[in-house]
């Protein structure tokens, strides 16, 4: 299928998003968007997903084939009270008018479609009780049992590990040469210089740069996407003082059980792949699963709950933003204001929420903003400054930096070295080792609920 926009415009209500689009998709190509957080490419792919219509201008398809659609937000893509092989069959029913009653026929009939692409999922569980990157998985799984002729993935990877990644990027590749048109939103540049054939660079709502991928480089691409820079820069130095131990965490009862401390400044990475039981212990920090043993000043707590892991001065930011992290109908300031107590001085959690979205670079700069109109990447912003109140003293982050842009990403990382260099503490949850080797003083890695020491 091939697609022509000319002149495209969209607007939110009276906020326009994008601006005089032009923009031809060819078969067997791979296209990606690249562009900072709120630069508009989500909107972009929902324009060709035909879930929203442009404000003016044209988009012309060539053909009526059906078009296969990942979301950004694993949820709206996903039944979550059915099984993964109802949502599967869901997906079949409506475009290829299969209809299949038997739960045993289904399962064969995905199962041997999925063959061909390596791709195998738990079926019979039921999707709300799916990790975030099993979702991501099943979603792709959606696309891919269908004979679709366009492919459009927002951001497929975010969630994947390593191998998962290179199985997807294996899946363009099987796409491309079958002659199908697909786009695709990726944050890595690394990504997709290597496995786009062309780079549309999106900057404020406009094309800043259309041009095939081998005559782009990482810089130039980082240029074209703003014009601002800013790079990391680690500023803190180790403190010898300690500032918690946690003992008798029990993951996996036939596993030891895993005992660790933490000094003043520092940061702890948790490295694993998923599947691991990475978040499992990141919860169970924050007190959400099982019981363990706090030694903060050489007094002992138990810690069992969320309550009382934060009033020893422990903020969790989940990996799971949109359904654990934010409250999407409430504006940037009552989400960062939340755990204010007392009377409403709005003043200042105005003067409060400023400083977020200075520190964090919060697009847009309004504190009245609901957060449900952000994009991914500045939702996932305010999902960290939500946490953040004057008794945190150790953060826990899962997965901090999914979705968020090269500068965003370098925001992160300043502001969790200076929440450091100011005697807070970082338990920071990975499947990353590029970001594990950045950010980490210490290192561990988790295997099956194991915790190990050093990267494996
Ligand atoms: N439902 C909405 N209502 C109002 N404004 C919206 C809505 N969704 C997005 N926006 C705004 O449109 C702009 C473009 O958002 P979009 O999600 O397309 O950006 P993006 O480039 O995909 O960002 P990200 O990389 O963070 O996902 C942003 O300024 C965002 O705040």
């Amino acid at each position: 299928m091939t697609i022509q926009l000319e002149n495209v415009s969209f607007s939110y209500g009276d906020t326009e998003v994008l601006r005089e689009i032009n923009l031809n998709v060819e078969s067997g190509k791979v296209v990606g968007f690249a562009g900072l957080n709120g630069a508009g490419k989500s909107t972009l792919l929902k324009l060709l997903a035909k879930r929203h219509l442009p404000t003016s201008g044209m988009i012309t398809f060539n053909e009526i084939g059906t078009v296969a659609y990942v979301p950004q937000e694993v949820d709206e893509g996903l039944v979550q009270g059915l099984t993964v092989i109802e949502n599967l069959m869901l997906a079949i029913h409506r475009e290829k008018k299969h209809v299949f009653f038997s739960k045993k026929k289904s399962i064969e009939y995905a199962t041997q479609k999925l063959s061909s692409w390596n791709l195998s999922l738990p079926f019979l569980k039921t999707v709300s009780d799916c990790s975030i990157y099993e979702k991501q998985l099943i979603l792709i799984a959606k696309a891919l049992l269908n004979d679709s002729s366009l492919f459009l993935f927002d951001e497929p990877t975010s969630s994947l590990g390593k191998s998962e990644k290179e199985q997807f990027f294996s899946f363009l590749k099987v796409l491309k040469k079958q002659g199908k048109s697909i786009v695709v939103i990726l944050h890595s540049i690394e990504e997709i210089l290597s496995h786009c054939d062309e780079v549309v660079i999106l900057k404020n709502g406009e094309i800043n740069q259309q041009s095939q991928s081998k005559i782009l480089s990482k810089e130039i691409i980082v240029e074209k996407m703003s014009s601002s820079t800013f790079s990391f820069n680690k500023k803190r130095t180790l403190q010898d003082e300690l500032a918690y131990k946690f003992h008798n965490i029990n993951l996996v009862d036939s596993k030891p059980s895993i005992n660790i401390e933490i000094k003043k400044g520092e940061v702890i990475v948790i490295y694993g792949a998923n599947g691991n039981k990475k978040s499992t212990l990141a919860k169970t920090l924050w007190g959400d699963k099982k019981s363990y043993d706090l030694i903060k000043e050489h007094k002992t707590v138990s810690i069992h709950s969320p309550i009382n892991a934060n009033k020893q001065g422990i903020a969790f930011v989940p990996e799971d933003r949109r359904k654990e992290g934010i409250f999407l109908h409430h504006t940037i300031r009552e989400n960062v204001s939340i755990h204010e107590q007392g009377w409403i001085k709005k003043n200042l959690e105005v003067v409060k929420t400023n400083s977020f979205i200075q520190s964090l670079s919060i697009f847009p700069k309004d504190t009245e903003k609901e957060v449900i109109h952000l994009s991914g990447g500045n939702q996932q912003k305010v999902s960290i400054a939500k946490w953040i109140t004057p008794n945190t003293r150790c953060l826990i982050l899962d997965e901090p930096l999914k979705g968020v842009d090269i500068y965003a990403k370098q925001h992160i990382f300043q502001f969790i070295d200076d929440f450091c260099s100011n005697g807070g503490c970082v338990f920071y949850f990975t499947n990353d080792i590029e970001e594990a080797n950045v950010i980490g003083d210490k290192h561990f890695t988790i295997v099956q609920g194991e915790l190990l020491e050093g990267i494996k």
